[in-house]
């Protein structure tokens, strides 16, 4: 079996498995393959993540894209959306009753948004950290709402709030053809 993202492949027999590798072969124990095959899947972790028009508007795109590029994470979706006020208001649901909710679902809808999904280890909680506090005010200069944002209804971007949201937020945004999976060549230049 070929493990792109482990870089070489795995060959089970009775008693141990082995590990082949270019120039030699490694017998490892099943227990150590089970560790491998965990910290695989540990890295198929995916969250939504969206540019919002006024990042769009001012032409903030590609800096947003590098930054989670140069974390290390790998793009699975990509797309320029006009999102309709069904999709803005489902998107933001869970904010119904909020007062300022009529206004974000303007603002969301009023487009161009660009829709992402981003896989890596950990890329729920990491991409809340690249994000920052939700009122830029609140936001360490570093981050993304610190360093461009001012008012909070103007603050950039989104990023699922946690792995279940996550899953139905790409749903939302996405249909399963959308989504690209592939093996970058550096995996094992971020990844230990
Ligand atoms: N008090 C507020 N006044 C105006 N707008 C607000 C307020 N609180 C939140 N918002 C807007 O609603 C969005 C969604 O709020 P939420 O509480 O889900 O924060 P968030 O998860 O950090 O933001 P997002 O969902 O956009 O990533 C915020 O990004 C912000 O633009």
């Amino acid at each position: 079996m070929f493990v792109p993202s482990l870089g070489f492949s795995l060959r089970e027999n009775s008693v141990t498995s082995t590990v082949c590798c270019k120039r030699n072969q490694i017998s490892v124990q099943p227990s150590q393959l089970r560790l491998g095959k965990f910290l695989v899947m540990n890295r198929r972790e995916r969250t939504f993540t969206a540019i919002k028009p006024d990042a769009v508007h001012r032409g903030l795109v590609g800096e947003i894209i590098s930054i989670f590029e140069r974390k290390g994470y790998k793009l699975v979706g990509l797309k320029l959306v006009l999102p309709d006020r069904k999709l803005a208001e489902n998107h933001y649901s869970e904010l119904r009753d909020k007062p300022f909710f009529p206004d974000l679902v303007d603002f969301i809808s009023s487009g161009p948004v660009v829709a992402m999904c981003w896989e890596g280890k950990d890329v729920v909680r990491t991409a809340r950290k690249l994000l920052g506090a939700t009122n830029p005010l609140e936001s360490e200069p570093g981050t993304i709402r610190g360093r461009y944002g001012i008012d909070i209804g103007r603050n950039v971007v989104h990023s699922s709030d946690a792995v279940t949201t996550a899953e139905r937020e790409i749903q939302l945004w996405f249909t399963e053809h959308e989504l690209v999976d592939w093996d970058p060549a550096v995996a094992r230049w971020v990844y230990e």
